[in-house]
């Protein structure tokens, strides 16, 4: 154990993380400059993906130091997006340091200072590592002065580096085996592994990323998991290299894979500890939060045959997401589809790329919505993922939604963009503190606000220099109604949404606006229309109109006409029909594209 360093890499997104970790990969021989060229040139996405999840998972690498002795260095990646923070927590609480990387041009970024803190929370050793030193706009002393201001860490010994170039990176390997601790022996001579992550792999069945914390695993060992009391027989284990490589074991302190004949993701919990069923420990390591997901929306096909084979990918899916929550849904207007979960807005694009793309189903998603709490008059508490199932209105006490808390930094300039932003967004302030260069501005704002367009504004009003990150607070009541769209005076579910009273007739007004324009001209005029219960708030029409697209052509050129044609189908297929119109995806979203 006295030569094993676990670690991970906290860094805001584009940073440099992939780039460092590349390097440190080839400066320990993991994988030879060829192989490094073609991970880097690959541009297939389906390869390229391949590659992210190799790198998403570990790296053990073999590092001979200064002092002459050889090191076992076991890189833990983590996640860099706010969507999935509790990844980046589960990943280092397999590690006993992390290194900081912050862009020597850029400062630092919010998203890296709450990381920062859950490492430090949980007793790692933070290196900060200064990158992309080659550039003519790092400024090395304001970056360190950031770190100590914003995050309070000690940043006297930040390493200055450049992961392009690669100066300098061998002091982050020797900082490393001098500066984090070896894994520290636990009071228990039983096995304690912890599951780090679980995914599905279509050879060798559940793949479980473990940290061996005490004892260890061989082939043939009858594993106990701790939560669900089920027992497993070890198959094969190993490491990646990056490359995945076979061993005989796996001993205390070190991380690696194993396979064990378990079925799903689900038989091998993230965050459960592994035990042996015939020696188990007597108690479980301490696991991780459980995921809840925050944000719901409709996946519907377009095409009604195409309902099987939607199930049967979202079931493959959930194989490797054990973040991504489905049940069926039928609707009115779109028929049978699936109500998804998810932990944001990313990784619901994520779901529904891989979807279209990985099982060329052809899909319509509603818009997403937060999760309410409904406190009904008979006093119970109802959970809401789906503004179409909102009680009527005489059964309902109170509706309540969720709130969070924001933390956001920026360069000085902009706390006035950024004040306005949030106030617009119904925000509460919190607190502003001017750390060195930046500003740390922390706000109350509904999470509902938060996964419209906060993050695109944000970035719009600051230029692109504030980043922010969040985490949820509390469900806090309010007068919030429902708001209907009326197609040709059919309610149209799928577009209902919940808002707030003070906002309602605008946002009904904008919604049937745009939906204006997205809604192609039929042959016969289309009313759309809002309306808060009974009552209209807003109204428009699309103007019937015979549309020809071939009357531009002029008849000669027939490949021309062709491809018109071909193009007005693609075209139509991400379209839904309800009653007689057909609406668009764009259509179902506009409600994320209101302007305030
Ligand atoms: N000039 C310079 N550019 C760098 C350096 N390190 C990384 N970059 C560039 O910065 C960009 C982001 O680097 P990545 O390594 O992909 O960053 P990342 O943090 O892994 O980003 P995500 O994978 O999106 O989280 C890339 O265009 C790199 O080529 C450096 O030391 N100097």
């Amino acid at each position: 154990m006295e030569l094993i360093r676990n670690f991970s890499i906290i860094a805001h997104i584009d940073h440099g993380k992939s780039t460092l970790a590349d390097r440190i990969i080839q400066l320990c021989g993991g994988l030879s400059e060829r192989e490094m060229e073609a991970q880097v040139l690959d541009n297939n996405p389906i390869e390229r993906e391949r590659g992210i999840t190799i790198k998403a998972q570990s790296v053990s690498l073999p590092y001979t130091a200064r002092d002459g002795k050889t090191y076992q260095l076991n890189f833990i990646d983590t996640p860099g997006h706010v969507d999935f923070s509790y990844e980046v927590s589960r990943s280092l609480s397999a590690c006993e340091g992390a290194l900081l990387v912050v862009d020597a041009a850029q400062g630092v970024e919010a998203q890296s200072v709450a990381n920062c803190y859950t490492a430090i929370e949980q007793g790692l050793e933070v290196i900060p590592v200064l990158n992309k030193i080659d550039l003519p706009t790092a400024d090395i002393e304001k970056a360190k002065g950031e770190i100590e201001a914003v995050i309070g860490l000690d940043a006297s010994d930040a390493i200055p580096v450049s992961a392009k170039t690669g100066q300098n990176v061998i002091e982050v390997l020797e900082a490393i085996i001098h500066r984090i601790p070896p894994p520290r022996p636990r009071d228990t001579d039983k096995l304690q592994a912890l599951i780090i992550d679980s995914w599905f792999d279509n050879y060798l069945g559940v793949v479980s990323l473990v940290r061996v914390m005490q004892g260890e695993i061989k082939p043939g060992d009858k594993l106990l998991v701790m939560s669900t009391g089920r027992t497993h027989e070890v198959g094969e284990l190993g490491v990646f290299t990056p490359k995945r490589k076979k061993l005989a074991k796996l001993g205390a302190g070190e991380v690696g894979w194993i396979t064990a004949s378990i079925k799903d993701v689900h038989g091998a919990p993230v965050g459960d500890t592994l035990t042996l069923a015939g020696k188990p420990a007597e108690k479980p390591l301490p696991g991780f939060q459980t995921m809840q997901p925050r944000v719901f929306a409709g996946l519907f096909p377009v095409s009604a045959d195409d309902y099987p084979a939607l199930r049967e990918a979202l079931d493959k899916l959930r194989l490797n997401d054990a973040a991504l929550f489905f049940e069926p849904e039928s609707s009115e207007a779109m028929g049978f589809g699936f109500r998804c979960g998810f932990l944001g807005m990313l990784h619901m694009e994520i779901v529904q790329e891989r979807l279209e793309r990985e099982y060329d189903l052809d899909l319509i998603t509603t818009a997403p919505t937060v999760v309410y709490e409904v406190l009904k008059t008979d006093g119970t508490v109802m959970s809401l993922d789906n503004p179409a199932k909102l009680p009527p209105v005489p059964q309902i006490d109170e509706i309540r939604e969720p709130i969070v808390v924001a933390s956001i930094l920026t360069p000085q300039d902009y706390i006035g963009n950024i004040i306005t932003l949030c106030e617009e967004k119904r925000g509460v302030q919190r607190s502003i503190q001017y750390l060195a260069t930046q500003v740390q501005i922390t706000y109350e704002i509904p999470l509902a606000e938060v996964v419209l367009d906060f993050f695109d504004r944000l970035k719009s009003v600051s230029r692109g220099y504030a980043s922010m990150d969040y985490h949820f607070d509390r469900f806090e009541a309010g007068p919030f109604v429902r708001t209907d769209v009326l197609i040709n005076g059919d309610r149209v579910d799928a577009l209902s949404l919940i808002v707030h009273r003070v906002h309602a007739e605008r946002r009904g007004r904008e919604l049937v606006e745009r939906m204006k324009d997205l809604i192609p001209r039929q042959q016969f005029d289309v009313a759309i229309q809002a309306a808060i219960g009974a009552q209209i708030i807003a109204r428009s029409t699309v103007k019937a109109l015979r549309k020809n697209v071939l009357a531009k052509c002029y008849g000669g050129d027939v490949s021309r006409k062709k491809k018109l044609l071909e193009k007005q189908k693609e075209g139509k297929k991400r379209m839904k029909q309800v009653g007689r119109v057909e609406i668009p995806q764009e259509a179902f979203l506009a409600v994320l594209k209101v302007d305030k």
